[in-house]
């Protein structure tokens, strides 16, 4: 990205391009094919479609050959991750379509570790995790904190910037923290995403929910995972705010998130979405 480039990016250019993709995912619907954990399925299949995308969860290894290379974007996450299907995985990793990657719970264990770290070297345009999964990955090591939550995080999204930037120059790969800020790095720039509602923590599989909406986004912009990655995370947490409105607790919101994103229009998204690049 040129100076000139930069200075464009305001926040109404953001606004602009956040609503284009998800319009271009609306009329293209993205065939997106999910090896996705257990708890996630359902979230995440309904966020794809209220996006306007298609989801399939499909995690055989044998439909792998035929399926995987007929799909827009692949997104593998491991959130319950079993030695069945790590060979799926990286295959449908390998079939050389766009893919994104969501390293839940990546410190959990040393198999998980390695096996995240694998996928990584297979080159996802984008792995978006929330800060204690970034740290980890960043550092390779399960450490041993006190404070480990599994598949919440224990840190903020800030705590982790300086690592998203190490490991997106390390991997080639965009590097998403989501948090209160969801920040995006390619390991030079950093852009902002500061939609969102912290109810959106207490609801399972957000975050995978939210990384499948970028596998999405990275269909229908593959030469610019960075700019796929923000607006599908502002996107999500703008239908968040919105659902917000009319909820009383998470399981009130879950629906009606996915109602929201279903009914976001141009005006709320231009005017709504909240990107910046990071200085
Ligand atoms: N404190 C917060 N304020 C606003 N939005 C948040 C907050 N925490 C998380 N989110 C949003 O919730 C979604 C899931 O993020 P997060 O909880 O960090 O992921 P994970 O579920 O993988 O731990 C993202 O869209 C993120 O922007
Ligand atoms: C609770 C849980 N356990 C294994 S996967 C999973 C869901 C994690 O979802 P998220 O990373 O979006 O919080
Ligand atoms: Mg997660």
């Amino acid at each position: 990205m040129d100076a000139g480039a930069k200075e464009q990016r305001d926040p109404a250019w953001w606004g602009r391009r956040a609503w284009s993709l998800l319009s271009a995912v609306r009329a293209r619907a993205p065939l997106v094919q999910c090896v996705t954990n257990l708890v996630s399925m359902d979230i995440a299949a309904n966020a794809l479609l209220a996006a306007g995308a298609s989801p399939a969860m499909v995690h055989s290894l044998r439909e792998v050959p035929d399926f995987t290379p007929r799909c827009d974007a692949v997104y593998v996450n491991v959130g319950t991750l079993s030695e069945d299907w790590l060979p799926s995985m990286r295959a449908a990793a390998s079939a050389g379509r766009p893919w994104v990657l969501d390293p839940v719970a990546a410190a959990a264990s040393g198999f998980r570790m390695e096996a995240c770290l694998e996928l990584l070297a297979l080159r996802p345009a984008v792995v978006r995790g929330n800060a204690s999964e970034i740290l980890a990955l960043a550092d390779r090591s399960v450490p041993a904190a006190s404070n480990f939550k599994g598949a919440d995080s224990s840190h903020e999204s800030v705590d982790a910037l300086e690592a998203a930037k190490s490991l997106a120059l390390s991997s080639g790969s965009v590097v998403a923290v989501s948090g209160a800020v969801d920040f995006i790095t390619n390991g030079e720039q950093v852009v902002g995403a500061s939609n969102g509602v912290p109810m959106m923590q207490k609801i399972t599989a957000t975050g995978c929910a939210v990384t499948a909406l970028i596998a999405a986004f990275v269909a229908i912009e593959p030469s610019d995972a960075l700019v796929a990655a923000a607006c599908a995370l502002a996107v999500f947490g703008l239908a968040g705010e919105i659902g917000m409105e009319s909820s009383k607790g998470p399981a009130s919101l879950r629906m009606h998130l996915i109602d929201a994103l279903y009914c976001l229009d141009e005006e709320m998204v231009t005017s709504r979405v909240t990107i910046a690049l990071r200085p």
